[in-house]
């Protein structure tokens, strides 16, 4: 069994799979409502117009993972994003691969630790939602509407992520 390392997720690392959902200074930011609120704008791409697809919005409760944490498949979705932004500052474990046909060898775990969401681009592989430590919500956008929008595909080799890369 292959030990999958754990990175830590910046925009510059997921780029390849999509957006980090994060209020930070690298965000279009600017203060609205007199001043009193400070908006950051426009910090992912919301990918749900193919077909008849409209936006949906969303909570995931997901209960923690137990260590050793083995990964035996991966999903994608074809014909739209899926963004998860968690509500609470759990860790959870981002698991990903470039879309198009299943790369094994460039699967990749990001660990998130500061409260970061995430935007899976349309047909970027990943894991389904890994929280960590305790049950996690998290609001999703993601594409709702006809078509088959969720593919998956159990790995060759299955995968342990590796905490001692933590
Ligand atoms: N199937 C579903 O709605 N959830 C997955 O897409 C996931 O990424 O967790
Ligand atoms: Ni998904």
């Amino acid at each position: 069994m292959r030990q999958l390392p754990l990175e830590i997720l910046t925009a510059e690392s997921f780029a390849a799979f999509g957006q980090v959902i994060r209020a930070d200074e690298h965000a279009q930011r600017y203060l609205i409502n007199q001043g009193s609120t400070e908006r950051f704008h426009d910090l992912a791409d919301i990918d749900t117009a193919t077909g008849d697809g409209r936006t949906l919005l969303s909570i995931f409760r997901g209960q923690p993972r137990m260590w050793p944490i083995q990964l035996d498949m991966l999903e994608c979705h074809p014909l739209g994003s899926q963004a998860f932004m968690p509500l609470n500052r759990h860790p959870y474990v981002v698991v990903v691969a470039p879309a198009g046909p299943l790369d094994e060898t460039r699967i990749r775990a990001f660990l998130v630790t500061d409260g970061s969401g995430v935007n899976y681009t349309r047909g970027c592989w990943h894991h389904p939602l890994l929280a960590l430590e305790a049950t996690s919500d998290f609001l999703v956008i993601d594409r709702g509407g006809t078509g088959m929008n969720l593919q998956e595909q159990t790995l060759d080799s299955p995968l342990y992520l590796d905490p001692a890369s933590l």
